[in-house]
């Protein structure tokens, strides 16, 4: 091993950043032996170059470590070819290498003959090591790339040298390296560099490959194409991770069985002792690493992007699962949702909560039914006739989208945009959004069908939609086969997994997602309710951390810090003997607080519902006596005086009583005929709740003509002025 230094690069979330490696001391020569040309003492090669020391040989030549007298003593790697060589493609391809251009590829800056020594290549000289010698290195000392972190950095080589191989392969006509492998790729100081560039060739034409890093598909002469460059990255990425050894083992350690275990996964390694990363990341890597190893060019990666897309978004969720911090990029194929799928928890409680006699849980997950409604929407493919249309389509109603959208000529994505608003829109449903599907398929063609992930993701909604979990959890881990950096078919996952009852792989999914990206609600929602279903010590102060990490510049803030007040309200009325409920309704409303005067819970409506749940809750630990009365005068003395938090027991529940009537105002007015029953329910509860001294039956003759008539004036009141809870019509 040559004796050098690596510094790591601070923590970052550029997913292109390398470690810098400086060789250290003169470095033996790779070959053990000195210059070996067969040159008279103090003769020039060309009468330009000076030869110093041997750097190496492999198939094509021996290099050597020259000076270039005309240029400053500059240092060159000069590659003296073999003789069988000389007459080989290379000598008709001199001129095209010399004009390759490119930061990740060697320069070419010259060649010549020399007589006695035979054809050359004047080559720019790298003072690094291959990725061959920094493999070996990971191996022997992984601490020295951070451990785990060394992965994240091939992915950094994967994302670099795609910058190459795309390069090459834009030429027209399209150029292909055709011999990828570790020992043909240099870090040098920060970046990387292709060096044998001798195998650059047109795609299709004979040339060299390396048994092992050669696709199947390639040639009996090494006839390549753009694809199957991208599959001897695949492997040479898999050789770096030390992942398996063959792409059969990617097929394995892709299993998503793993993901409900108990215990984090043990990733099965087989080249070398990095620690590897384990459970989703290791999944998302091998299979990145599998599609592009895949034997039919059809199932690799279309292009060099497409497969540079997929290696940063596996980055970003390998760096985030393993240092907890964001690694935000927006996603290359999947909008923004504007949706936070929060189930019930994200809102104030609906009023049909007062209906039943005890609550029914928050923690209720949206219904399959809403999850194919609100998942993400896949951007409009590049290629599609419609792609600038569909770019500018807002997101209206899903009946005057199909209308506004009814006479546009046939495309795929027309087709699957009319698929997800017959889904979306209540008049149509699964079979018509269907119907949609089979004409995308049509469209797509029998070829490339099976490969197009966006059928597997429609089909996964409308299997959500029919209310066939496992089903779509089948589609969905298709999609996750297919595009593995991205996070929108692992928040797919996530609720199937939900509904599954799995909620360790329910967590695991929701957290890769969240933690890349915690301005998502959907995903610090999913994460909670996992949490709290699979329970334990720390599973409120988890599920509360999730939600809390849902940054202030994020759409899904005011519902997730509503959900954080729900989750605290429903723990204090569900406590144990042993809880502190004193405590944790002091901290529910030191979060009421906060939710009503800095997190944006400004409608008054929704104000007064979660008021009432809270109030409830407390005097629900007063009757069990988890809360003495000098309990609830120290939490008024606490709180937040703008919340008027009552002091003693009557206080508490006169106000209650006047939030069940304003809340029996706002069932009246409802739009929803189920609320005007919850109306006559809050009155009894209004009634219920009045201190002793105020009780009376509102049932009395003279009090329930009051009420009918109070009833029908909130009622037929303007809907469009919602008054606050405390100034509605003088009820009786
Ligand atoms: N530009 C360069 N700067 C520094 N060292 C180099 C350079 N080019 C090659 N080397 C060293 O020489 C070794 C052999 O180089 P290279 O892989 O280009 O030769 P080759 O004959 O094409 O090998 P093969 O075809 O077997 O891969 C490399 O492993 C590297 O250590």
């Amino acid at each position: 091993m040559r004796p050098a230094y690596v510094e790591r690069p601070e923590e970052n979330p550029d997913p292109t950043l390398l470690p810098e490696i400086t060789l250290l001391g003169p470095a033996e020569p790779v070959g053990g032996a000195p210059v070996d040309l067969a040159l008279p003492s103090g003769e020039l090669l060309a009468g330009q170059y000076r030869p110093s020391r041997k750097l190496g040989y492999g198939g094509m030549g021996t290099v050597h470590l020259a000076l270039d007298t005309k240029l400053d003593d500059r240092q060159v790697a000069i590659k003296v070819l073999h003789p069988e060589q000389e007459a080989g493609a290379l000598a008709r391809e001199r001129r095209a290498l010399v004009d390759l251009s490119h930061d990740d590829i060697i320069r070419v800056f010259n060649y010549g003959h020399h007589p006695g020594v035979g054809d050359f290549l004047v080559l720019q000289y790298v003072d690094g090591l291959t990725l061959e010698e920094v493999r070996a290195r990971a191996q022997v000392n992984p601490s020295e790339f951070g451990g785990s972190r060394f992965h994240e950095f091939v992915l950094a080589y994967g994302v670099r040298i795609l910058s190459a191989l795309g390069y090459l392969h834009a030429h027209r006509p399209p150029k292909v390296y055709g011999d990828l492998k570790p020992g043909n790729v240099m870090h040098d100081g920060t970046s990387t560099k292709i060096i044998d560039v001798g195998s650059v060739r047109a795609a299709g034409l004979p040339g060299l490959t390396t048994e092992g890093f050669r696709a199947p598909t390639v040639g009996p002469n090494g006839e390549s194409t753009r694809q199957d460059d991208l599959f001897s990255l695949g492997e040479t990425l898999r050789r770096l991770c030390g992942l398996g050894t063959s792409a059969d083992d990617l097929g394995e350690l892709s299993d998503l069985a793993a993901l409900d275990a108990d215990a984090p996964t043990v990733p099965a390694v087989g080249e070398t002792t990095t620690s590897a990363p384990s459970g989703l990341g290791l999944v998302s890597l091998a299979r990145v690493l599998r599609r592009a190893t895949r034997g039919k060019r059809a199932e690799r990666f279309a292009d060099a992007r497409e497969m540079e897309q997929q290696l940063r978004g596996v980055f970003r969720e390998l760096r985030s699962l393993r240092t907890g911090m964001e690694t935000f990029e927006p996603s290359p194929l999947f909008l923004p949702s504007p949706y936070a799928l929060d189930g019930a928890l994200g809102s104030a409680p609906p009023l049909a909560h007062w209906a039943e006699p005890s609550p029914p849980s928050p923690y209720t997950p949206p219904t399959p039914v809403q999850v194919a409604q609100r998942l993400p929407v896949p951007r409009p493919g590049p290629d599609d006739a419609h792609h600038d249309r569909l770019s500018r389509l807002a997101d209206a109603a899903p009946e005057a989208l199909l209308q506004h959208t009814a006479d546009w000529r046939a495309s795929t994505e027309v087709h699957l945009l009319r698929c997800r608003l017959r889904l979306r829109s209540p008049g149509h449903g699964p079979d018509a959004a269907e119907g949609e599907l089979e004409a995308a398929e049509r469209l797509i063609g029998p070829e490339r069908a099976p490969y197009d992930w966006r059928l597997d993701w429609h089909r996964g909604l409308l299997a959500l939609a029919r209310g066939q979990v496992t089903d779509a959890r089948g589609h969905f881990d298709g999609v996750y086969e297919s595009i593995p950096g991205e996070y929108a078919p692992k928040l797919a996952l996530g609720h199937c997994a939900e509904h599954l009852g799995r909620w360790q792989e329910a967590l695991t999914f929701h957290e890769a997602v969240r933690l890349r990206n915690p301005s998502l609600g959907s995903a610090a929602f999913g994460a909670a309710r996992a949490r709290l279903a699979l329970g334990g010590e720390r599973a409120l102060e988890d599920a509360v951390a999730a939600l809390d990490a849902v940054p202030q510049h994020s759409r899904h803030r005011t519902a997730a810090r509503t959900a954080a007040v729900r989750i605290g309200v429903e723990h204090a009325r569900t406590a144990g003997p042993g809880d502190d409920v004193p405590g944790r309704l002091r901290e529910v409303l030191e979060r009421l607080a906060l939710l009503f005067h800095a997190h944006g819970l400004t409608d008054d409506q929704a104000r007064t519902r979660v008021i009432a749940e809270v109030w409830e809750a407390v005097q629900n630990a007063l009757t069990r006596g988890a809360l003495d009365p000098e309990g609830l005068a120290r939490l008024a003395a606490d709180a937040d005086p703008r919340l008027a938090f009552p002091a003693d027991g009557a206080t508490l529940r006169q106000d209650l009583s006047r939030l069940c009537r304003a809340l029996a105002h706002q069932a009246a007015r409802s739009a929803d005929p189920e609320d005007a029953a919850v109306a006559e329910t809050l009155l009894d509860r209004a009634y219920e709740v009045r201190p002793l001294a105020f009780r009376h039956h509102r049932d009395s003759p003279w009090l329930g003509k009051r009420v009918a008539d109070w009833l029908r004036t909130a009622a037929s009141a303007p809907s469009h002025r919602p008054p606050p809870a405390s100034h509605g019509p003088a009820p009786p």
